[in-house]
């Protein structure tokens, strides 16, 4: 599994002990005593059998010595990838949960989003949720902002500034007739996103990248998602947007938008559907409408915990995958009320026993592939798989050591168990406490070095 490299870059840290990750063919891969080595570039230079040491340390010019040994109850696994959360929600996650989607946004979460025009305001909620996800290990997140150009491109410096692998996005809504100070003209919508991805380009940050990002169809009108579409395929930059959450939605999406054939229709009319977009939810999407997604190369955003909080729908993720269309993981915040992807995978495997209960011959996903969903396939739902997701040589080292029985954790172990246990009891029973180091792209990025605001 070495793979010297004459040119490769010099090795920076070792670690050796148990290693677990998702490939392609294996939902869990676990490899014991064995060596991870990271360059100075921040990647994966070599993965091999801790008894190969001597000879690994030759190869690759590092001294035996210097050779982090992990603990029995510890093991590292790839970060998490959050591929769907509102950063700009998150001052009231936990509450306001009483109520289906179109009420909740027009009561609850329009007249929030309309206060990140005050920087100040933003500064201090962005920093909290980059702060928040990165301790409970989400090491690629894909944010929701708000109109606020500003305000986003400052998400986009707090989350670089913190290390964290992130995609952001503007919101664009030029449709809103409940709260109006809460909407931009067409022009505007158009203009402030081209300045957003301009000036967040020019940033030149190596982990963070602006993303194309329509509130959903009835937030925009024909024009503006056209201009969108546009701007997208100009720029080649990624799309996120909202899909078939609930019912009320997808009938006046039908009303609005009667020349086309479904919800999938509409955004795939205006290129909106390409291999670098990633759409939450879409809980009633039929089968013919995830054809199109297999087709165009679109991915899906599973969110639980939203679909749950707001009663929107229960998605058949067997079915997703039955059709070979790429799926990850997202907390939605705040319909979501948890930050924390562990809640995200065990909400994934909840909805999953409800379709089962529901309906006996329905094939339960296993905790192994909801871990292969909230690591690799969230990475692959991002298209963001050549660089993580998982580990393998040459890709960045984003990666969480995990302690199951941290001192003062919330995990009893009673007696000694095999890493896939210990996994299995990290993902249903862990929390930040468990989780000891993050790194992404090979820096540590937990516990925070540098003293930050706040
Ligand atoms: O869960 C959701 N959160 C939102 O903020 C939103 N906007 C449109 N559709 C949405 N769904
Ligand atoms: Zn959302």
């Amino acid at each position: 599994m070495a793979n010297p490299d004459k040119s490769s870059s010099a090795i920076a840290y070792v670690y050796r002990g148990t290693f677990v990750h998702s490939t392609q063919q294996t939902a869990l891969q676990v490899q014991e005593d064995a060596l991870l080595g990271v360059d100075t570039e921040g990647k994966i230079a070599f993965i091999g059998e801790g008894k190969k040491l001597e000879a690994l340390s030759q190869v690759f010019e590092f001294s035996p010595s210097e050779v982090t040994q992990l603990t029995e109850h510890e093991f590292l696994m790839p970060g998490l990838v959050d591929t769907h959360i509102h950063a700009c929600q998150y001052s009231y996650a936990g509450t306001a949960l009483d109520l289906p989607l179109l009420q909740w946004l027009n009561t609850y979460t329009f007249p929030v989003e309309s206060r990140f025009k005050d920087l100040e305001f933003a500064r201090r909620v962005y920093t909290h949720v980059v702060k928040r996800t990165l301790t409970n290990g989400t090491t690629t997140a894909c944010y929701f902002a708000s109109i606020h150009t500003d305000a986003t491109l400052l998400l986009g410096q707090i989350a670089n500034d913190f290390g964290q692998r992130a995609l952001v996005g503007k919101v664009c809504m030029d449709r809103n007739d409940s709260v109006k100070h809460y909407r931009e003209s067409i022009q505007e919508s158009h203009d402030e996103t081209c300045r957003f991805i301009k000036e967040f380009l020019n940033k030149k940050y190596p982990l963070a990248k602006p993303v194309v990002t329509p509130r959903f169809a009835l937030s925009c009108s024909r024009e503006l998602l056209e201009q969108l579409g546009k701007i997208a395929k100009n720029n080649n930059l990624h799309i996120q947007s909202h899909i078939s959450e609930n019912k009320e939605e997808i009938q006046l999406v039908k009303e609005l938008f009667p020349e086309s054939e479904s919800y999938t229709d509409v955004y795939h009319k205006y290129n909106l559907l390409t291999d670098k977009t990633v759409m939450a939810h879409g809980c009633h999407l039929s089968d013919k409408e995830l054809a199109v997604f297999k087709e165009t190369g679109a991915s899906l955003s599973h969110c639980p915990n939203s679909n749950f909080s707001l009663c929107s729908g229960v998605l058949n993720v067997r079915n997703v995958l039955k059709h070979k269309v790429k799926l990850g993981l997202g907390t939605d915040v705040a319909g979501g009320y948890s930050s924390s992807m562990l809640d995200a995978v065990r909400r994934t495997l909840d909805a999953s026993k409800i379709l089962t209960i529901q309906d006996p011959k329905h094939e339960t996903l296993s905790f192994e592939e909801v871990f292969r969903l909230a690591t690799l396939g969230g990475s692959q739902a991002l298209s963001l798989d050549d660089q993580t997701g998982n580990f393998e040589v040459g890709k960045d080292f984003d990666a969480l050591r995990v302690n199951v029985a941290a001192p003062g954790g919330p995990i009893d172990l009673i007696h000694s168990e095999g890493p896939k246990t210990l996994l299995e009891k990290f993902l249903n029973l862990g929390d930040d406490r468990n989780i000891v180091e993050v790194f992404v792209a090979g820096k540590k990025v937990v516990p925070f070095t540098e003293p930050k605001a706040e």
